[in-house]
């Protein structure tokens, strides 16, 4: 459903939001609760009838959200940085000195060994950071195509946590970069730390890749 003017479309971002605020915390509750059964029974058949309303109106793959300016590689529903998305913390990600600085605490429902962070959602926060770094040094937008991890510490649950990544180098399309995760506090005291290596696709592969994504601005 395309918004028609910058009112409702901020409106609906808003809403976006809002949303998958309740959302996230909808899963907290779900993935921390220890109500008893016949409770889960009822909370399940509630949820399943908010359903139907959002998906009568839904996008599918190679479509671009309404609520998305195609420009922007920041995208609503990210995964990682995406306010709407229940799965994102979500990752809030500032620019300092050339690098990019994200802040969140992860939950419950990120949890890998008892009480501390899964080991596959540091790599996604590390590897997101990086796409900010490469974004904040002006390099062009590239594509994953190495990532190596160091799990040093074992990272807290319920801890705010400060995640950096910053461009070492520029080859062309091929980069280098670092990315750490600390916890706020201690923010000299590596916990994860990750090399990672971007491609800017060229213009075959970018077109092959994305061409048919609608309202992607190229
Ligand atoms: C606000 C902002 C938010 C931004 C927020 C955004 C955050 C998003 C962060 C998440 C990012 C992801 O998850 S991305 C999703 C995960 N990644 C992927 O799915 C990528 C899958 N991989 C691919 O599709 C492919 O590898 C491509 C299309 C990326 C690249 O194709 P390729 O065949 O592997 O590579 P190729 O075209 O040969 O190009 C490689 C180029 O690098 C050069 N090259 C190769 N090795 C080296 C080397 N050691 N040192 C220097 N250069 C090298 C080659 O010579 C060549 O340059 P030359 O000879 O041509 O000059």
């Amino acid at each position: 459903m395309a918004a028609d003017s910058e009112d409702e479309l901020r409106e609906r971002r808003q809403a976006v939001r809002d949303l998958g605020s309740a959302l996230r915390d909808l899963t907290d509750a779900a993935v921390s609760t220890e109500a008893d059964t016949e409770t889960l029974r009822e909370i399940t058949e509630q949820v399943r009838a908010l359903v139907p309303p959002l998906d009568a109106v839904r996008r599918e793959r190679g479509q671009m959200a309404a609520v998305d300016d195609g420009r922007r590689p920041r995208r609503l529903y990210s995964p990682a940085v995406g306010p709407g998305n229940p799965i994102s913390p979500p990752m809030h990600v500032e620019i300092v000195d050339g690098a990019a600085v994200g802040t969140c605490t992860l939950g419950l429902a990120y949890e890998g060994p008892p009480s501390y962070v899964h080991g596959g959602m540091s790599a996604m926060l590390l590897d997101q950071i990086l796409g900010h770094a490469h974004a904040a040094g002006g390099a062009p937008p590239g594509m994953t195509v190495q990532l190596s991890l160091r799990y040093r510490r074992p990272v807290p649950l319920a801890t705010p946590l400060r995640i950096v990544g910053r461009v070492e180098q520029v080859n062309g399309r091929w980069t280098e970069s670092k990315a750490t995760i600390c916890t706020a506090d201690a923010p000299d005291a590596v916990l994860v730390e990750a090399d990672g290596r971007f491609v800017v696709p060229n213009a075959e592969q970018s077109s092959r890749l994305f061409g048919k994504v609608e309202g992607l601005v190229k």
